[in-house]
């Protein structure tokens, strides 16, 4: 499996906001974004997950028989927002999660309980996601990357709001996801603990402020 961009580009508004992005991952690789706010590290995660239309430029996902994938249906995409309604217990939250993604032919996924003790809620399956503090809520949108197998994962800083236990054990899963051969691509402003991930500081990407026509 390889993930490759070649010379990315967005317009965010009227606005280029970052150009000449290019990577290429091979399964087991990280990519860890770093930059200041607004440089556009939550935008590059979208565009990759197809979410975001790009100005030019390529993002392609290839399996080991060169086949082409559709990135959107084999990643994992963990926003700001935890894409977890607050009202429905956790145990829902994530029975909706398992539901939606599963395949035919995936390798086997954590069970829902399996998954919470994987970020250390396992008793908190039947609270409603609501009644979670930030950290928690944040390790249960982490939880929901076990319940269903996706070989990339896409994660806008996914230790936010999370103590330092967490932390360790968040970076463990990416670990545990890059050695079955999954690639993990992260925005973040804190070191996250991978081992030797590739870096893309998104300051040496900004776009050039593009000339006012003249009337
Ligand atoms: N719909 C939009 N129209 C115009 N500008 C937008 C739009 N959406 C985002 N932007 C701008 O794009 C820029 C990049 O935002 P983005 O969230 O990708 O930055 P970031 O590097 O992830 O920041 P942070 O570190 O704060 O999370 C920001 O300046 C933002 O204001």
């Amino acid at each position: 499996m390889r993930l490759t961009a070649e010379n990315l580009a967005v317009r965010r508004g009227p606005d280029l906001l970052f150009e000449g992005i290019a990577f290429e991952l091979a399964a087991g690789d990280a990519l860890v974004l770093t930059g200041p706010n607004g440089t556009g590290k939550s935008t590059l995660l979208r565009l990759v997950a197809g979410l975001l239309a790009r100005e030019h430029g390529t993002v392609r996902l290839v399996d080991t028989a060169g086949t082409t994938l559709r990135l959107a249906e084999e990643a994992h995409y963990l926003g700001h927002a935890n894409a977890m309604k607050r009202d429905l217990t956790v145990r829902e939250n994530l029975a909706f999660w398992q539901a939606f993604l599963r395949r035919d032919g995936e390798p086997p996924a954590l069970s829902l309980t399996e998954a919470a003790e994987a970020v250390d809620l396992g008793s908190l399956l039947h609270l409603p996601f609501g009644v979670l503090s930030a950290g928690q809520q944040r390790r249960m949108a982490i939880a929901r990357l076990l319940v269903a197998h996706r070989p990339i994962w896409l994660l806008d800083e996914p230790t936010a709001a999370v103590d330092t236990a967490s932390e360790e054990r968040i970076a463990a899963l990416i670990e545990k996801h890059r050695k079955a051969g999954g690639i993990a691509i992260a925005a973040t402003h804190r070191p996250l603990g991978l081992e030797e991930p590739h870096h893309l500081d998104m300051r040496d990407h900004r776009a050039e402020p593009e000339a006012e026509m003249d009337f």
